[in-house]
């Protein structure tokens, strides 16, 4: 039996939950399984996420899954567009390759059978974010004045909305570039604000001074959970794969995700959103999905919250997005599209 090809962006988070999906499937399949790693663009520019395009960090590893060049992709799910995946008119590449080339080519229009499949969504780590400040801070102690690290229009616009004067600097760069940002050597910023779950993964979560209560900082949608695609055809591999689903970590990061993709903003706008998910007994899950759309300067948000339940015999995904796309209209109906515009 030949080696499961995992592919995986080549940084140090990647890196650590791509070996942590890789152990379980290893044990799971009791097959041989080899990490291959593959650059995107997201890592080789220091651009603004938001201006290098759509699936900066996973289109790249996509292509490769689709061209049978890896078995397996692991993302961040916060990473994935919420369009479905086109394969890009790419050139036939030497399988021989690890390191595989980024692409720039068009998406094709998107298949109407899909190449690919998410065949779990594995159990999230702590979805919220979180502050790495200099002397221990938390963001009551920092002055005013201070500079605070992110290119997130949705946290850049949360933390203006604190009203605080606090100043946000754009950065890029892995999580140790950033946390260095404050902690390192040449430290130029007070604080970063950082997703809670990447510095867990790379077992550096004593450098976090507060976790970031969602009530004043909504994270992303999905942040904290992973995403393990298979190619469809694949089925065998897919069923296997499927022992590795929380199913309530995937009802929960539909709702947001269907939130996201009804306002069609895309996952570098000032939108937030957190599903969080309780245990009503006798197989009975209820979902309370919190959703915002800030203004830039944070001035104005439109936050509410929405509310469903899953029962045992439901489809997760179908009752997650159900409640993603109702509190989407709602927050358009509060006038979310004329925030987004402003960002647009
Ligand atoms: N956009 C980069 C990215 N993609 C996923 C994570 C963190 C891990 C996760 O959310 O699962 C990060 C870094 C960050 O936001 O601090």
């Amino acid at each position: 039996m030949t080696a499961i090809k995992i592919g995986t962006r080549a940084s140090a988070l990647a890196l650590a939950q791509t070996g942590m999906i890789a152990d379980r499937v290893r044990a799971l399949t009791g097959r041989e399984v080899e990490l291959v790693e593959i650059s995107t663009p997201g890592d080789r520019s220091s651009a603004p996420v938001r201006e290098l395009g759509v699936g900066v960090f996973t289109s790249a590893l996509r292509d490769a899954l689709a061209a049978k060049e890896i078995d397996v992709a692991v993302h961040s799910y916060k990473d994935l567009p919420t369009t479905p995946y086109a394969p890009l008119g790419r050139p036939e590449s030497d399988s021989s390759v690890r390191q595989l080339a980024g692409r720039t080519a068009l998406p094709s229009p998107a298949d109407h059978h899909p190449v690919l499949t998410i065949a779990a969504v594995p159990l999230r780590e702590d979805p919220r974010d979180a502050l790495v400040a200099r002397d221990g801070m938390t963001l009551l102690d920092l002055p005013e004045g201070a500079r605070i690290g992110t290119g997130a229009l949705r946290r850049v616009s949360q933390i203006n909305a604190l009203g605080r004067g606090f100043e946000c600097v754009p950065i890029r760069g892995n999580v140790d570039t950033r946390i260095n940002r404050v902690l390192g050597e040449s430290a130029d910023l007070d604080a970063v604000v950082l997703a809670r779950a990447g510095i867990s993964r790379l077992g550096r979560l004593a450098v976090v001074t507060e976790t970031l209560d969602p009530m004043f900082v909504l994270p992303a949608p999905a942040q904290g959970a992973l995403a393990v695609e298979c190619r469809t055809a694949d089925t065998t591999l897919t069923a296997e794969l499927a022992e590795l689903d929380d199913r309530e970590t995937r009802a929960a990061v539909s709702a947001e995700r269907a939130m996201l993709a009804t306002l069609e903003a895309g996952c570098s706008a000032p939108v937030a959103a957190l599903c969080d998910i309780a245990d009503a007994g006798d197989g009975e899950y209820e979902l309370y999905l919190r959703g915002a759309v800030i203004q830039l300067d944070g001035r104005h948000a439109v936050r509410l919250s929405d509310t469903g339940t899953l029962t045992a015999s439901d489809d997760a995904d179908e009752v997650g997005a159900a409640v993603g796309r109702r509190l989407a209209a709602t927050l358009l109906a509060e006038g979310a599209e004329s925030l987004l515009e402003s960002v647009r």
